[in-house]
């Protein structure tokens, strides 16, 4: 893996003492999508503010695609495209005007060609002269990652892009994402939305109250910690639960015949094939079986819960 973000015992202390990110290290690969989850407050708009330049760290380091965030400033940030979470768009400007002053704030020359690429890319090219205050909610987050990728940088910091934002839209915002991964862009969302992270994400962080608590590959994350629930439906009424499948964790529901099991497949052996010969060693007979993986949100809600 090529590393184009790196993060070396990062943390921050507020003014007033109070601790928003202990020491923290991450490295993020070049061209993948890397959702950072985690409930409000957990810390994530300043991990990236302190990446993008905008809040100091007190202890640690970044680097950015080989420059370090402070003493090499102007060129990590050049490779950064930031879309901040709160809409801020100069009302009264064209989309075309806002979108190349945003090029040359970062020094770079005009570029019409790249720029028209980007508002074609992002649907907005039929808006290019509509003043901003114009616009719809959906439109106005899109000129905001028009801007942020005005300067070309190789890396886009999406803090909450689909806040607030309807399904439709959030679809397109997903659709748009995935295009620019494939256009070599890095990409680094925060997101309250499991879902979200569910779809999109390569890899996922979670982080509550300053620390990051787990990263992984979501599919390998999804794999080990996800959990499977299996419900038999029986031919016929129990009167009660036989003593082996309790002993296994299997529960009866109220209606006599739904037996419920949720277990880990990675920790348990033959999970599902014990089970069911469990049950005919009983003498049962199964009318119908469900099954369903637990989502990243169970696992998601485990561990926070877990760390409270
Ligand atoms: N300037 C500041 N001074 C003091 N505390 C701050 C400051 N900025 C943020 N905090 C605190 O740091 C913690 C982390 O805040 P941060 O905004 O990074 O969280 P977040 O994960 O982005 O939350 P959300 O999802 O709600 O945006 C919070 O407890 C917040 O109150």
């Amino acid at each position: 893996m090529s590393t184009i973000l790196s993060i070396s015992d990062l943390s921050k202390t507020y003014d007033g003492g109070f601790t928003a990110l202990h020491p923290l290290n991450l490295d993020i690969a070049r061209g993948e999508i890397f959702a950072l989850l985690g409930p409000n407050g957990a810390g994530k708009t300043t991990l990236i503010s302190i990446i993008c330049g905008l809040v100091n760290a007190s202890t640690g380091r970044v680097s950015v695609d080989g420059h370090d965030s402070i003493t090499g400033f102007r060129k990590a940030r050049a490779q950064i495209g930031l879309v901040p979470q709160e809409l801020a768009t100069e009302s009264f400007e064209t989309v075309w005007a806002t979108v190349s002053f945003s090029r040359g704030l970062f020094g770079k020359p005009p570029n019409p060609a790249l720029i028209e690429k980007i508002l074609r890319d992002l649907s907005l090219w039929d808006k290019k002269d509509n003043r901003i205050l114009t616009l719809s909610g959906g439109m106005k987050r899109r000129v905001m990652i028009a801007k942020a990728l005005s300067h070309e940088p190789r890396i886009l910091f999406l803090d909450e892009p689909t806040a607030g934002v309807d399904v439709d839209l959030r679809r397109d915002m997903w659709r748009l994402v995935r295009r620019l991964k494939d256009a070599g862009v890095t990409i680094i969302l925060t997101t309250h939305y499991i879902e979200e992270a569910e779809e999109m994400a390569d890899r996922i962080g979670v982080i509550n109250r300053g620390r990051l608590m787990l990263v992984e590959e979501k599919d390998a994350l999804m794999r080990n910690l996800g959990r499977k629930q299996v419900t038999v439906t029986l031919a016929s009424q129990l009167g009660a639960l036989p003593a082996r499948l309790a002993e296994r964790g299997v529960r009866l529901g109220d209606d006599g015949r739904a037996l419920t099991w949720i277990y880990e497949p990675a920790r348990v052996r033959a999970g599902m094939p014990g089970l069911l010969a469990d049950i005919a060693a009983e003498g049962l007979t199964v009318a119908d079986i469900d099954t369903r993986r637990s989502s990243l949100e169970d696992i998601f809600v485990d561990l926070v819960k877990g760390a409270q």
